[in-house]
């Protein structure tokens, strides 16, 4: 693997120079890697190009036709992930899902996602709970908020979408919700941190050097604990006849599967809590970001918001509902239109999740990719790019996806159309589509429905920042503050 690393084929992509040490570091150091040096390198450099990070080659694709050479003509060379020494410690050397490498471990945990845990028949089956913790976030916003008070939403969506996935995970809250979601936010920094170790994987002293291999390692040591926590909390909830039963949880399904022992690879605990901790990480980071994207778009665009929200009152009115319950959720197009429009703009895994080159491939928009580079789609910079989705390409306007809304109306974001790849595509396509979707449009409409908002301050929408944080994830640098008033009462929790 060491050699292959350093081999280079005849006709690699073009890039940019490169010193012989620390080859393309320094073109990213100080940049958000998606936006300011990715998206404006491969303006330079080509929708394909190779940067090298210390010893590791890094293959960005930022068109369409890049994103369809990775993920579909060549989806099965670039099928696995990347082992660096942080995320190798961090997950256990792929124990779980997500950062498995391509291979019969993971292509029986992917069809056990598929097909059982988050297809759409159990996503609709875990609507219950999801309602309920729709319920408990607009009773907390209207608890919180008074008239000159305005309530920090980035929070409180966090704390729903993290309560709404745990839920469909175990069927329950988590006792020790802080410290875990602490941890959680902790594992997203580490595995964004590029360490001295994955850049150097040959030199020992990179390796003894490299402080972020060792955050992983301990971190991994202490989501062990709590998961172990976790699983012991289910067992005996559901040992004492608690909880609602006809609901399975994902977990009910995992220890299911275990004890049918039908799995083609082993399902121990150790695989168990892996995938739980996947579903966790996978799913909750970046369906909350996406949610507060959506917020804050809203109230940058009033008429947007204006609309969505006539929408949900007059679907709710029709229906005499005094909350919202998700079969209102079909009837609400132009909410659906805000997300879709939201992950345009606001791809939540700018890069989407690495993936390894196995062996050299040739061909790949007419260049030859290394054995052992790293693969990352610029999902982000497509969903921007103005010679796709014309001049306002910048501007959030979920009209572009209505009919007779334009030439790129009818496009989706489910893996099909490769200018439009938030989920990613091809064999590793995100399995959570389903659920971040209905956790973030109940989550949305129940805001939408209950309350009028406002920025605190009586500022203009234009005066809210959108500026991003650095991450694996494209947060909010800042939190969304904003004042609610109560339009329609809140049901009692
Ligand atoms: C707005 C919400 C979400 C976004 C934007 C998102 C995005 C992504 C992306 C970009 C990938 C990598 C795809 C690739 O490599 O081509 C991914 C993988 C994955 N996602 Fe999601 N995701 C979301 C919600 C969820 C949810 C709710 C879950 C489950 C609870 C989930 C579970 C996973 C898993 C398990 C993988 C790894 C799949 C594999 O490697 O085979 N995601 N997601």
């Amino acid at each position: 693997a060491k050699l292959r690393r350093r081999n280079c084929c005849t006709n690699p992509p073009p890039g940019p120079w490169q010193l012989p040490v620390i080859g393309s570091l320094h073109h990213l150091v100080g940049a958000l890697p998606h936006r300011g040096a990715m998206r404006d390198l491969s303006r330079r450099h080509g929708p394909l190009m190779l940067l090298r990070l210390g010893e590791l080659p890094v293959v960005v694709g930022s068109s369409p036709a890049a994103a369809r050479e990775v993920m579909r003509t060549h989806d099965a060379a670039f099928a696995s992930r990347p082992r660096t020494a942080t995320l190798r410690e961090l997950t256990r050397d792929g124990l779980g899902v997500a950062f498995a490498p391509h291979g019969e471990h993971w292509r029986q945990l992917r069809k056990l996602c598929v097909s059982e845990l988050l297809g759409a028949r159990r996503v609709r089956s875990l609507r219950h709970g999801r309602e309920a913790e729709a319920v408990n976030l607009v009773a907390t916003v209207a608890s919180l908020s008074s008239p000159a008070k305005p309530v920090n939403m980035s929070a409180l969506l966090a704390r729903y979408v993290t309560d709404a996935i745990v839920r469909a995970v175990v069927g329950d809250r988590i006792r020790d919700r802080d410290a875990f979601l602490e941890k959680l936010d902790e594992g997203v920094k580490v595995a964004a941190g590029f360490s001295l170790a994955d850049a150097f994987p040959s030199s020992r002293l990179a390796r003894a050097l490299s402080g972020a291999a060792r955050r992983a390692r301990a971190h991994h040591r202490e989501m062990t604990r709590l998961m172990d926590g976790v699983i012991e909390e289910h067992t005996q909830r559901k040992a004492a006849g608690d909880g609602n039963d006809d609901e399975e949880d994902l977990l009910d399904v995992l220890l299911r599967v275990q004890k049918d022992g039908n799995l083609q690879v082993p399902l121990d605990m150790g695989t168990i809590r892996a995938v739980i901790i996947d579903l966790f990480g996978a799913g909750s980071e970046t369906t909350a970001t996406t949610l507060q994207w959506a917020m804050a778009e809203l109230m940058r665009h009033p008429a947007a918001l204006r609309r969505a929200q006539t929408e949900v009152r007059r679907v709710l009115a029709v229906a005499g509902e005094c909350r919202v319950s998700e079969e209102s959720l079909p009837e609400m197009r132009y909410l659906k239109l805000v997300l879709k429009e939201t992950l345009r703009l606001h791809a939540a895994v700018p890069l989407l999740l690495p993936r390894e080159c196995q062996e050299e491939t040739r061909g790949v928009l007419g260049f030859d990719v290394p054995g052992g580079a790293m693969v990352l789609v610029n999902a982000w910079a497509i969903g921007r790019d103005a010679g796709i989705w014309g001049e306002d390409a910048e501007e959030f306007r979920p009209e572009r996806f209505e009919d007779g809304g334009g030439a790129m109306a009818g496009v989706d974001f489910r893996g099909t159309d490769f200018e439009f790849v938030p989920f990613g595509a091809g064999r590793r396509i995100c399995p959570g589509v389903a659920l971040g979707l209905a956790v973030m449009e109940l989550g949305l409409a129940s805001l939408l429905f209950h309350f009028d908002w406002e920025l605190p301050g009586g500022a203009a929408p234009e005066e809210l920042d959108m500026d991003e944080g650095l991450g694996i994830t494209a947060r909010r640098k800042s939190d969304l503050w904003l004042q609610a008033t109560v339009r329609v009462p809140v049901p009692n929790v």
